[in-house]
């Protein structure tokens, strides 16, 4: 039989012939959307560009992302992933490789060179995809990872932001309405809005748009406040939104350097990481809804930093891992695990510290590391002492009423302070230097550095791979 668009029956994904796809994989983050920690810059993505573009000049620069985007992802790498037996892979991308800011409204010539590129490599394979909008223009969210370069989510207060990324995914839709191997699109990235009123509205919105383009295929809707809260949704709304999977982001707390105890799997352990899965997808669970996993997993320790606790905070990672894809096979749910490929601190694979990137960079990663510049997995042991008066100095002056500002308690009151000080303000100095580590090359050696991000240069991170083998295809409902 013909392979055909993935469609619901109840709350399982199916395909043509009506046999369950359980759809198990990871999220390639920092490529079509790049990240501070999965690449190694600090800030965001919008502002090395163009850093880099003023030390090296537009062109070289522009052939450098171009060389790095292509080398990121190969048929390699579709190879090895099919080779673990994972199905899909979520791509998350940026509005930008399709818009220009300053040309609103005009599909870039280059626009899909990527997108198609993934999706055919993937399919070629027999691998899913599905499309992830990570990056709104705005900033759909606070976090590096709209690359917005504030922490206010303008998304949210600007319709002209909302109507264009309606419009983009008007486009998008058309391109890939006969796509078999989409598996579906996940139209924005945790989204944040903090009067918890506007994306609902706006997710009718691209509803409409989406399916007057391509009535088809699935729909992976995350939940507001970084894909954890459903209590926004209307259930009445959702009825109208036919073949849609709802979308929680499962991280846990015991899987970061910040978590107050290690985890040891313990009875009361087990039972919070239960807990935590269970109140994010209690609404699915109360109307019966479709559930997917868009993001979840811990980070791990690194040897140069974190010497000899490097293998302890390693098995205890492990086995909360383990532990939560667990309750992911008993659920019977889709996942898609954060993230495939980095610089190793998360991904399945990551590039070589011999490589001619990791050496350029050894210096200056070790210096963020020091300072806690990025706020996914800090480690913020060599800058707490700088950092707590800081933040008593707020406590001092801020009554106890006003400490809950959204994302409150997402972001705690200190969270928030050192989150918006350290990976916004300081990493907005650092940006020019990360830039200037390329001064004076050409186009060979950028075209060498970029190389290190090649599958052939990457190392394994076996223990991973084999747990995520191991659950690909378990389920026990
Ligand atoms: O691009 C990804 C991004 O999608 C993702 O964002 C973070 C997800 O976690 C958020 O914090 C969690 C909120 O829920 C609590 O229960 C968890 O304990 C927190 O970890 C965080 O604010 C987002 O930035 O993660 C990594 C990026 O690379």
């Amino acid at each position: 039989m013909a392979q055909s668009i993935l469609k619901l029956n109840g709350t399982q994904i199916v395909d043509g012939a009506g046999n369950p796809v359980l759809l198990r994989g990871a999220g390639i983050g920092g490529w079509m959307n790049m990240e501070n920690f999965i690449t190694g810059y600090p800030g965001r993505e919008y502002q090395i560009r163009e850093a880099l573009a003023e030390v090296i000049g537009e062109e070289k620069s522009q052939f450098f992302f171009d060389k790095f985007l292509e080398y990121f992802f190969t048929e390699s790498d579709a190879k090895f992933y099919k080779s673990l037996g994972l199905n899909c892979i979520r791509v998350p991308f940026n509005y930008r490789h399709f818009e220009d800011d300053m040309n609103p409204g005009v599909i870039k010539p280059d626009g899909f060179k990527w997108l198609d590129r993934i999706v055919d490599l993937c399919a070629a394979e027999g691998i899913y995809t599905i499309l992830d909008l990570h990056t709104a223009p705005g900033g759909h969210n606070g976090d590096w990872h709209s690359d917005a370069g504030h922490h206010i989510a303008e998304f949210w207060r600007h319709k002209h932001f909302q109507d264009r990324a309606v419009w983009l995914w008007e486009n998008i839709a058309a391109h890939y309405k006969d796509n078999v191997w989409i598996a579906g699109y996940n139209p924005l990235n945790e989204p944040c809005d903090p009067t918890k009123t506007r994306l609902t509205v706006w997710y009718d919105r691209v509803y409409d748009a989406i399916r007057a383009a391509d009535p088809d295929h699935l729909l992976f809707w995350d939940g507001n406040t970084f894909a954890s809260d459903f209590s926004c949704f209307n259930i009445e709304t959702c009825k109208r939104w036919t073949g849609s999977v709802y979308a929680c982001h499962d991280y846990s707390n015991f899987g970061f350097p910040l978590s107050p105890e290690q985890y040891t799997g313990s009875e009361a352990q087990r039972a919070r990481v239960r807990r935590s899965y269970e109140k994010k997808v209690a609404w699915m669970k109360e109307n019966n809804l479709p559930i997917w996993n868009g993001e979840f997993g811990p980070v791990y320790a690194r040897r140069q930093y974190d010497g000899d606790a490097t293998d302890g905070i390693n098995t205890s990672r492990i086995s909360l891992l383990k532990d939560q894809l667990d309750i992911y096979d008993d659920e019977n749910i889709p996942w898609s695990i954060w993230t495939y490929k980095d610089i190793g601190y998360q991904g399945m694979v990551y590039v070589n510290p011999e490589t001619k990137y990791m050496k350029l960079f050894r210096n200056f990663l070790e210096k963020k590391f020091r300072t806690a510049i990025d706020a996914w997995g800090a480690d913020e042991s060599h800058v707490k002492h700088i950092w707590d008066p800081l933040e008593k100095f707020f406590a001092d002056n801020v009554e106890e009423k006003y400490r809950g500002l959204y994302p409150h308690p997402v972001w705690k009151f200190e969270n928030r302070i050192s989150r918006i000080s350290r990976n916004i303000l300081l990493a907005e100095y650092m940006v020019k230097e990360w830039a200037d580590h390329f001064d004076g090359m050409g186009f060979e050696e950028l075209d060498e550095i970029a190389q290190s991000f090649r599958f052939e240069n990457c190392i394994q991170r076996e223990e991973l791979n084999k747990v995520l083998q191991d659950h690909r295809d378990v389920h026990r409902k």
